[in-house]
């Protein structure tokens, strides 16, 4: 058994510690913890819980140590964008405010009046979206001016995670690009862009790339834990740590299937063009440099919703036997419609959008459920349709990483839209990709080719084809 590290992949919707470590040539992994992630109100804004997700970091930490492991490191990667301000005695002046909360309603449209779209998107190469930390730091700086100006770090959600392990600060690149201040080319803030915000370029830290180590715990905690760990930087942003575990990405469109199903490919240079820019396509940072060309389309969040709008009297599994006994509806809504980014009812919003648009209503769990994957399946072939143009190239496979790899409803239907291999798995993607990210560092892995080659062998993808290409087959 090789070195063990352990990765804490904390999504929107749920998050898990899972050890790592390299056995018999393969890449072992053992679930450790696995906990519920969600929106909480918290003086009048909707937040994440930071608190009690710590609470849960430090639980895995123990339970590991229980199951008789002892990692030599640890990683944490969770959902982009949101951030914790702390004040010169390093105190919390915010809550940590989540990015489905409106306050960011009409910034976008507020920063545009100083910097341009275009020059936004040349600069940084990233989407528009009404959520980005660039529009939530205009937010506070139009309504809590005095917050900005008492802020001395700034740290997004697993720079604060890591900060409170190892009493260390530092922002991480993958997730810092998803800030929309990060400049594509010289992957350091874009000091003009703030200065042009009048947004204190103090308060940010200095950027470190993945596979960096940040120090180790701190005392007190190797108190309470009975023992030390590096603390190391994998891929913070979570998507950054699922795209590494796609194992042949050059001819693959991934799918990270999460709460978002985020959609693209990998390159080692930023796409800025206007074509990009009017199909809003992103260019997030990624391991060694790389560049993460995708888009975010609504996800598996809205039968999450569904899902919760019904009490939570089905899982997600029975959603999708429903949605497969409900062949009879076909109703389809536009999933990346804002109107679903944080309704009140996420099934009354669809069945609104159906009467609207003269479509029969879906009224059973099983319709709405249809209607969800259908439509989800729907986005998923405009945007390939879009990223081929922009590549001027053809895909032939697709690989849907991440949890929503379990929906094999939604797996078929993305083959028989698209008319291309589907491979789905692994579903632990974002925490493989943590935990090889580590293991470079820690020197158990020569690199990223090794990592993905030893990725490909140790977990199985069920592939998917389109139904009319199977009958052909047989
Ligand atoms: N057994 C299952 N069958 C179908 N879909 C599932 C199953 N288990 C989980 N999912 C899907 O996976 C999603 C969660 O994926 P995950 O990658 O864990 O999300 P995140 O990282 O955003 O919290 C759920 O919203 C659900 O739609
Ligand atoms: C808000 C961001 O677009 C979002 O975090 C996305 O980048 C992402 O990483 C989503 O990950 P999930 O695991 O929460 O789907
Ligand atoms: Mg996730």
């Amino acid at each position: 058994m090789g070195k063990c590290s352990l990765a804490v992949d904390i999504g929107a919707s749920s998050g898990r510690l899972i050890a790592g470590y390299m056995k018999n040539g393969k890449l072992q992994l053992d679930e450790v913890h696995r906990f519920e992630n969600k929106l909480v109100e918290k003086n009048n804004h909707f937040c994440w819980d930071v608190e009690g997700l710590f609470s849960e970091i430090k639980e895995g930490i123990h339970l590991s140590l229980k199951q008789g492991l002892k990692p030599e490191s640890i990683g944490i990667d969770t959902w982009a964008v949101d951030f914790v301000l702390l004040d010169e005695y390093d105190q919390p002046l915010t809550d940590a405010v989540a990015y489905r909360d409106p306050r960011t309603d009409g910034m976008m449209e507020e920063v545009f009046k100083t910097i341009s779209k275009e020059r936004l998107y040349l600069e940084t190469g990233i989407q528009f979206q009404k959520f980005n930390t660039i529009y939530q730091l205009y937010s506070i700086k139009k309504s809590n001016p005095e917050i900005l100006e008492k802020a001395k770090s700034f740290l997004m959600i697993p720079d604060y995670f890591n900060y409170l392990l190892s009493g260390k600060k530092a922002n991480e690149y993958t997730n810092a690009t998803s800030t929309q201040l990060v400049n594509a080319f010289t992957k350091k803030w874009d000091e003009e862009l703030l200065d042009q915000l009048a947004i204190n370029k103090e308060m940010f830290q200095e950027i470190h790339p993945p596979n960096t180590e940040l120090g180790s715990l701190r005392k007190e905690l190797v108190a309470e834990f009975g023992f030390d760990m590096k603390v190391l930087l994998p891929a913070t942003h979570d998507t950054g740590s699922a795209v590494i575990a796609v194992p042949e990405v050059e001819d693959t469109i991934y799918i990270s299937s999460g709460t978002w199903s985020l959609i693209g490919g990998e390159n080692t240079f930023p796409i800025c063009v206007t074509k990009a820019l009017d199909y809003n396509f992103t260019n997030e940072g990624g391991i060694d440099y790389r560049f993460r060309f995708l888009k975010n389309i609504m996800g598996l969040w809205m039968i999450q919703e569904v899902k919760r709008n019904y009490q939570d009297q089905f899982s997600f599994a029975e959603l999708v036997d429903l949605a497969n006994e409900s062949e009879h509806y076909d109703g389809k809504v536009n999933v990346d419609d804002d109107r679903f980014l944080k309704p009140d009812n996420m099934i009354e919003e669809i069945q609104k959008h159906c009467m609207e648009t003269n479509q029969q209503i879906p009224k059973k769990p099983g319709e709405v459920a249809k209607c969800v994957f259908d439509s989800l399946a729907v986005s998923y072939q405009t945007a390939i349709n879009q990223i081929e143009e922009i590549y001027e190239k053809k895909f032939d496979r697709i690989n849907v990483i991440g949890g929503g790899a379990q929906n094999e409803m939604l797996n078929q239907l993305i083959a028989d839209t698209t008319k291309k291999q589907v491979f789905a798995g692994p579903i632990e993607a974002t925490a493989i990709g943590n935990i090889v990210a580590q293991l470079m560092t820690l020197g158990e892995l020569k690199d990223i080719y090794q990592a993905r080659i030893i990725i490909k062998e140790s977990f199985y993808v069920k592939k998917f084809v389109a139904k009319d290409k199977m009958e052909e087959l047989s």
